[in-house]
C-alpha cells in the first residue's frame, strides 16, 4: 500500500472552487445527486463502482430511492487526498455523459 497524505482544508477549499456542486463536510467531499428514479440512480452507482474498482478508490455513499449522497475520503490518509479528487473528476465526467 502506498502512503498518501491528506490535503489541508485550505487546499481542499481552493480545489473545490472549480467543483461548486461539492462541499467539504468534515473530512469528506460531499455531493448529492438526484435522478429520475431508482433505476437511474442505481445504474449510475454501478458506473461509479466500475470506475472505483479500476482505480482502487471507493466512495462512501447512501442511496434512498432516487437520491444518492456521495462522500469521498481517503481512509488511509484520514482525510481528503488527491485520490478523492481523482475519483471526483471521474464522477463528474460520468455526470457529464448522462
Ligand atoms: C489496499 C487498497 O489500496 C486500499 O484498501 C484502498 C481501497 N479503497 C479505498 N477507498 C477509499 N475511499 N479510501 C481508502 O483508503 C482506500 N484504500
Amino acid at each position: 500500500m502506498s502512503e498518501i497524505a491528506a490535503l489541508s482544508d485550505t487546499e481542499v477549499q481552493a480545489r473545490l472552487e472549480s467543483h461548486n456542486e461539492w462541499a467539504l463536510q468534515g473530512s469528506k467531499l460531499y455531493r448529492r445527486l438526484v435522478f429520475e428514479d431508482f433505476v437511474h440512480a442505481f445504474g449510475f452507482m454501478t458506473q461509479i463502482a466500475i470506475v472505483a474498482e479500476k482505480i482502487d478508490h471507493h466512495p462512501e455513499w447512501a442511496n434512498v430511492y432516487r437520491t444518492v449522497d456521495i462522500y469521498l475520503t481517503t481512509h488511509e490518509a484520514g482525510g481528503v487526498s488527491e485520490r478523492d479528487f481523482e475519483l471526483l473528476e471521474k464522477i463528474e465526467h460520468l455526470i457529464g455523459d448522462r
